[in-house]
């Protein structure tokens, strides 16, 4: 679907509450939007001379050959190209913010792991400083596997600009509300929501209601996308219509300013003179978008066991090999649960791919204690883990009558590569040195009677 919003720049510090905020709707659109009226070209994409004085730029997402459905890639008019904002960088340092391969040699990350959650730090940060790595995987030079952060904010970025050459970001906050003011318009995100940032965008953060804490995937491969939903068919999970694409909004601000950059895993900074933030229209289907994780309709049981957990793929990120992703993004949110005779939680597994999980919100049904809202956990790739003492005891002597899971919303970052633990993750941030104690007391219970109950 094709939408043209035509919307007043607002105030050069992005002013506006949210709800003056406009989106267009849909996945992967081809949109086509702009805040001067006239400011689009039509018909064609470089006029000899664009409207208002604009230059006309692409921003390709994909290789230009790659197939005509996954190809992306949005133009832009803007008031300078993107050449002119950048001086000669130098290498700065983000010390917390960490990049695949970052294999430690004093670090163990073969093992089950969990954190509460992390502390905001006496100094203020804003999201470049406040990005803390607990994870790495696969390589980002070789733009395979990822890296799990949490972000710590409590200052906005002023006159600062960031983009990731590295990586599309996906964000999940756990509290608090974030601006991101981006090339091709705002996105103001809440807890329940996400956001995507793809990769070579520039934005800068602010922070409308703080401390703001959350979850990011950064994703060094293919894109995000809707997973196939198979005999499903063509309705329920994450439906395209609710994802959220902001519209054109543009600064014409000259004060000195600076750009970082995110490129190989290093850091680069330089120095421009204007907001970057100056594209006045654009059309295309390569453009950030948030989603509200309230509208996930989620698909399960409905007379016996327990599914694969990729019934709650939200977006999957692919690989190479067909059905092994890159990336899953798994949602485990309110949902009734109805399966009779079933063990109802998830079961005792190992797995090939990693999964790093983190809770947003209420009481995760495998482990009802100790993982808490803004907490994470990490099963790595083949380590045996399932529901803890507690959650076996509860499930396997229930009454299995219609039980709503209510207020309860966590999450998991699938990744078919194992995960490394950063510096911070293993020797900083607060991990539960006992979490492989909530195994502990499962008891032996074989006692030479055959009946269970699904013979019953
Ligand atoms: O380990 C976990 O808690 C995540 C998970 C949930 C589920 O329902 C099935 C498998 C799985 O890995
Ligand atoms: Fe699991």
């Amino acid at each position: 679907m094709d939408q043209r919003t035509d919307s007043k720049p607002a105030s050069a510090t992005g002013g506006g509450n949210r709800s003056e905020l406009e989106y267009m709707p849909g996945f992967g659109n081809d949109f086509e939007t702009e805040a001067l009226p006239g400011s689009l070209p039509q018909g064609m994409n470089s006029p000899q001379k664009c409207a208002y004085g604009l230059y006309g730029e692409q921003l390709s997402g994909t290789a230009f050959t790659a197939p005509s459905h996954q190809n992306e890639r949005t133009w832009c008019y803007r008031i300078r190209p993107s050449v002119k904002h950048t001086n000669r960088f130098r290498k700065i340092d983000v010390p917390y913010w960490k990049s695949a391969p970052n294999i430690l040699p004093d670090v163990i990350s073969l093992g089950q792991y969990r954190w509460d959650p992390v502390p905001h730090a006496g100094e203020a940060l804003n999201w470049i400083s406040g990005m803390r790595t607990m994870t790495t995987a696969g390589d980002v030079n070789t733009q395979v596997g990822m890296a799990s952060h949490i972000y710590l904010v409590t200052k906005s970025m002023v006159d600062e600009y960031f983009f990731s050459a590295d990586s599309e970001l996906l964000i999940v906050p756990q509290e608090g509300r974030l601006r991101f003011a981006t090339e091709l318009g705002i996105i103001d995100l809440e807890p329940k929501e996400i956001a995507i940032i793809p990769r070579g965008l520039v934005y800068r953060v602010e922070l409308i209601d703080g401390p703001a804490r959350g979850f990011v995937c950064e994703n060094y491969g293919q894109k995000f996308e809707l997973p196939g939903r198979g005999p499903i068919g063509a309705n329920c999970m994450a439906n395209r219509r609710d994802f959220k694409t902001p519209v054109a909004h543009f600064e014409d601000r000259e004060t000195p300013s600076t750009l970082t950059v995110k490129w190989c895993g290093q850091f680069h900074e330089t120095s421009i003179g204007h907001s970057p933030l100056d594209v006045v229209a654009w059309h295309g289907n390569y453009a950030p978008c948030k989603y509200d994780l309230s509208n996930y309709c989620p698909i399960g049981a409905i007379l016996f066991d327990h599914p694969d957990p990729s019934i709650f793929t939200v977006l999957t990120a692919p690989s190479g090999v067909p059905g092994t992703a890159n990336i899953d993004f798994v949602l485990f949110r309110e949902r009734w649960m109805v399966a009779e005779n079933t063990f109802r939680p998830p079961w005792y597994h190992k797995n090939i791919m990693s999964e790093l999980m983190g809770n947003i919100y209420g009481q995760y049904d495998a482990k009802p204690q100790g993982f808490v809202p803004g907490g994470m956990s990490l099963h790595n790739m083949m380590l045996p883990h399932g529901p803890d003492n507690n959650a076996f005891e509860g499930a396997s002597n229930a009454d299995l009558k219609a039980e709503k899971l209510d207020n309860t919303m966590s999450f998991m970052f699938e990744t078919r590569f194992p995960q490394q633990l950063s510096e911070f993750a293993a020797k900083e941030a607060p991990l539960q040195d006992d979490y492989i104690d909530c195994w502990d007391s499962l008891e032996k219970k074989f006692d030479g009677t055959p009946e269970g109950t699904w013979n019953k």
